[in-house]
């Protein structure tokens, strides 16, 4: 398969302190995909590298079959078709709308500029707000514009760097499906950081998780959520807490919730003890079962109510159930547990 980009074994570092070490991955043309992890694990940096901000002290990025960077050699970022939208927009305050969008547009004639600019104002959905200023605008018309002024020089992949998160949640998320919509449209490769995950889920073809420098998995959000291959991607992806129990074969775990049997098979040895993640969807509401928790927490979330509940020997798990059944902190309420992508790790598996 070609891939447009390809970061091999890329390390980085700020003084003597390496931030990102041995860093691969591949993407292929009209991907769209996300880094997403915690705050400082990197993900910036990588980002940079690639736009050609960050040298690298080890390894090599190619873009479209040309090596790009590499630890002695660095194309300079303009010349890398990359284009950038960043978290604070980045708009030119004294430049109107029009001029942003075409600011990387310098040799082209005025007819093809105003063609293009009113290509991308339909694009991003702003047409007729080309005379105005960057403060004359919203946060989200502004990160439209911000959008709109990377994609008009055409670039071969496109770098997003937390490009939702000056905005209120709900902007957020509904900006985040247009602007997929959009690069999808235009068969546009794209990145984008973040350490939001539904962000992420609402936005990538494939996520890349990242900690402390280096990608823990490389999957479409189905199966990250559904697959973790680590302890750390199942704790950070996700609702869910890890239930201790002991491997009884290949497939099933004994728990104080009863066997949990999956349908895939592990390496571990019989007793091995080890721990299950149960993600709230797993943990189902079950009037008249012996398998009881009670409630010691509840949050109401429209169609369901997700509730901790504190099981026998005072493990927690969670659970969200359909919002009709109301309980109060206290009641005792009946579980089963569904949880056919057992998922779980040694207990010395960290
Ligand atoms: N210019 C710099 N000089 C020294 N250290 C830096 C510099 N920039 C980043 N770092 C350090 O490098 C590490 C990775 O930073 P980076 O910004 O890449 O993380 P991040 O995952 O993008 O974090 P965030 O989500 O908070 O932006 C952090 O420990 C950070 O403190």
């Amino acid at each position: 398969m070609d891939h447009l980009l390809q970061l091999d074994n890329i390390s980085c570092c700020y003084d003597d302190h390496t931030v990102v070490e041995n860093f691969s991955l591949k993407i292929t043309k009209g991907d769209i995909c996300c880094l997403l992890g915690p705050s400082g694990c990197g993900k910036t940096t990588v980002l940079r590298a690639i736009a050609g901000f960050q040298p690298l002290a080890q390894g090599s990025i190619s873009l479209a079959d040309e090596i790009i960077s590499t630890r002695k050699h660095m194309l300079p970022p303009e010349k890398r078709k990359i284009g950038m939208v960043f978290q604070d927009y980045a708009l030119f305050p004294h430049l109107s709308v029009c001029d942003n969008i075409t600011f990387g547009l310098q040799h082209y004639s005025t007819q093809d500029k105003e063609r293009i600019c009113r290509e991308m104002l339909a694009l991003v959905k702003l047409e007729g707000l080309g005379d105005r200023f960057p403060h004359e605008l919203s946060g989200g018309q502004q990160q439209r514009i911000a959008l709109a002024r990377a994609l008009a020089p055409q670039p071969q992949l496109l770098l997003m760097d937390e490009p939702f998160s000056s905005l209120d949640v709900d902007l957020r998320r509904s900006l985040a499906v247009e602007v997929r919509e959009i690069l999808k449209s235009l068969n546009i490769t794209a990145i984008m950081v973040t350490h939001d995950q539904e962000e992420a889920f609402a936005f990538a073809d494939k996520i890349g998780v990242v900690y402390q420098g280096n990608i823990q998995q490389w999957a479409a959000p189905f199966d990250l959520y559904h697959e973790p291959s680590t302890r750390f991607v199942a704790d950070f992806v996700g609702q869910g807490v890890f239930l201790p129990g002991h491997a009884v074969d290949t497939n099933t775990v004994a728990t104080e919730l009863g066997l949990i049997s999956g349908n895939r098979c592990y390496d571990w040895l019989p007793d091995a003890p080890v721990e299950v993640l149960l993600r709230p969807d797993d943990v189902i509401h079950s009037e008249d079962s012996i398998k009881k928790g009670e409630v010691v927490n509840k949050v109401f979330a429209g169609t369901s109510t997700l509730y901790t509940l504190k099981l026998p020997t005072g493990s927690l798990v969670a659970s969200a159930f359909p919002s009709h059944h109301d309980y109060q902190i206290g009641d005792q309420v009946g579980i089963d547990i569904e949880a056919d992508h057992l998922i779980a790790f040694k207990v010395d598996e960290r």
